[in-house]
């Protein structure tokens, strides 16, 4: 990555199909069988070494079968904590040291484990662990983490090529030098691919990291883990630390090694970290670079001009995948009258009809929410909705945590377009409708612009080529990933580079050389060939 050899060109993996008789699906039923067999101890891993850690111990559990266990995980301590920020500096220097070119091909080889051997090992965990249907979880957990890793080499080697100019005489050189001090990687639970990159980017350029997985992922971060090892991740590169996080941000956020936080999560624990560091800011060796992409109120909005069945599709798929758990996922819709007459009862009848259950049974559309939490939250929220006289639920609307945290996909259809139901994050199936009079299709725009806090996703519905261009115009700065007559979610790394503004995040786009370069620090070297010998500028004489 010096400038001097090839990489090979990254492509995104083909994502398989899974159709009956394919051997990718006997073979992920294999898998699938034997990790819900064989619950495990979730540990820490620490250098070279795995163990419980010291607090409290919890199971982790399939969404869709609560009664299920996959393994037991324990809270991380202060203790831990501070053993993995060792183990972090202690494996910095060597790892520093080796060439770009090492560093990649540790990445690179573990693209292509996860694209053969191992895949449906990380498919197989994302789906009992996280409740992921068969494509979701081979979109995430398989695709995008492999296209991470792959892509992520490409774009370093771009990085780390950008040079100076150098006047006659002199020669400028930027050195591309990681951080100093360790990062801190906080992931999500609703993308293995998230969890996965977090930690790799900045350790590509040459930090080392300590990384705290979601315990709601921990069953596929385990083997994320392992797969990193087997690619020859050294020791200590990567320390990975289990539980909720707060008593390793206790410590983490407290030491003045702290060089940066990259976090995907939600808005309130992005805000709480950055707070942290500010009131900490005084203690730190230099300024931890602070990156996070965060929540979102993610609209689609038709024009009379939209196709009813590119819309209807775009609003099942947009806001049902994974139940609604993508940052991406549409929740929010704006529909013209004239449009929502024709679309509004194929849309509920195929919402109504689109089947829920366990995921290891591949013919179904969705699975569970992630957790009690969840449950509980959306639980209450279709509580609301249905009392609320501003609100009609005209499709879903019901939770069932019997055997699993199951939500029905709901659609709820509000005439106050600044109701919380347009503004508020539920992280759910739950998409709220506005229909409004065909000729205010700029106002709604206008509205819609400014009402949530967030910036992530958006879409915009139409066949008129104004409308387009008018949507595109008025909505600049309301998303940061902005999609023409398609879904908001599902952006492709090397393709549409993610990330919000605003609320959702710093915008650091997961998957490209802007991310990257914040896992910098670049010093530049002036080197002078004849330098002058006489301090005296000629206008002295
Ligand atoms: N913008 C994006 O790219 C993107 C992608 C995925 C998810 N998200 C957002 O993530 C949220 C859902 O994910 P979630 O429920 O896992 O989010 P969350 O904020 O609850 O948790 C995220 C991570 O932070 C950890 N955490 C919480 N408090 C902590 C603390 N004090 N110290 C250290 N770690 C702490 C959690 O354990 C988890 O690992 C949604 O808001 C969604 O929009 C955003
Ligand atoms: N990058 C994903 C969303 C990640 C957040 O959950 C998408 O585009 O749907």
């Amino acid at each position: 990555m010096d400038g001097s050899t090839r990489v090979p060109p990254p492509r995104n993996e083909p994502v398989l199909t899974y159709a009956p008789g394919s051997p990718e699906r006997a073979e992920l039923r294999t898998r699938l069988a034997e990790l819900a067999g064989a619950p495990l101890e979730l540990t820490l891993t620490l250098g070279d070494e795995q163990r419980m850690a010291g607090g409290e111990r919890f199971d982790v559990v399939q969404p869709h079968r609560h009664a299920a266990v996959l393994g037991v995980c324990a809270q991380a301590t202060p203790a831990d904590a501070q053993a993995a920020i060792r183990c972090a500096r202690d494996a910095a220097p060597a790892w520093r040291e080796l060439s770009p070119d090492d560093r990649a091909a540790v990445f690179l080889r573990a693209a292509d484990l996860l694209a053969g051997p191992w895949r449906q090992t990380l498919n197989a965990a994302t789906m009992l662990g996280q409740s992921k249907t068969v494509q979701q979880a081979e979109i995430d957990s398989a695709c995008e983490l492999a296209d991470f890793w792959r892509y992520n080499v490409h774009f370093a080697r771009q990085v780390l090529a950008e040079q100076p100019e150098s006047a006659p005489g002199t020669w400028n050189r930027s050195d591309h030098r990681p951080l100093e001090g360790f990062v801190y990687a906080i992931t999500p639970f609703n993308f293995t691919a998230i969890a996965g990159n977090l930690p790799t980017a900045p350790a590509l350029m040459g930090n080392t990291v300590v990384w705290k997985p979601a315990p709601t992922q921990q069953f596929a971060a385990h083997f994320l883990m392992r797969l990193l090892e087997a690619a020859g991740l050294p020791p200590g590169v990567i320390t990975m630390v289990t539980g909720d996080g707060a008593a390793v941000s206790e410590v983490a956020l407290a030491d003045p090694a702290l060089a940066g936080i990259h976090f995907t999560g939600s808005t309130r624990v992005f805000q709480h970290l950055w707070r942290t560091v500010g009131e900490n800011i005084g203690g730190y060796r230099s300024y931890p670079r602070l990156v996070g992409e965060t929540g979102g109120k993610d609209f689609v909005v038709a024009h009379p001009s939209a196709d009813v069945d590119v819309l209807r599709t775009a609003l099942v798929r947009g806001a049902f995948e994974y139940q609604g758990q993508k940052c991406s996922a549409a929740s929010r819709a704006y529909v013209p009258r004239s449009v929502w007459t024709r679309l509004r009862d194929d849309l509920v009848d195929t919402t109504e009809a689109l089947s829920m259950g366990d995921v290891s049974d591949l013919s179904h559309f969705l699975g569970a929410v992630i957790d009690r939490r969840a449950f509980d939250r959306l639980a209450r929220v279709l509580d609301r909705a249905r009392s609320d006289d501003a609100l009609t639920v005209v499709a879903g609307g019901t939770a069932d945590d019997a055997e699993g945290f199951f939500v029905r996909p709901t659609i709820v259809e509000g005439t106050d377009p600044g109701h919380e139901v347009f503004t508020t994050e539920y992280f759910g199936p739950v998409l709220a409708v506005h229909v409004y009079d065909d000729a205010d299709y700029d106002a709604v725009l206008t509205q819609l612009e400014s009402v949530a806090p967030y910036a992530l996703t958006g879409a915009v519905v139409a066949r008129d080529r104004a409308a387009i261009a008018a949507a595109e115009r008025v909505l600049r700065f309301a998303a940061g990933n902005f999609y023409v007559n398609d879904k908001p979610t599902g952006a492709v790394v090397g393709q549409q580079p993610f990330g919000g503004g605003r609320a959702s995040g710093t915008n650091d786009k997961a998957g490209a050389a802007q991310n990257l370069l914040r896992w910098t620090s670049t010093r530049v070297i002036k080197e002078t060939f004849v330098p002058p010998t006489d301090y005296r500028y000629p206008h002295m004489s």
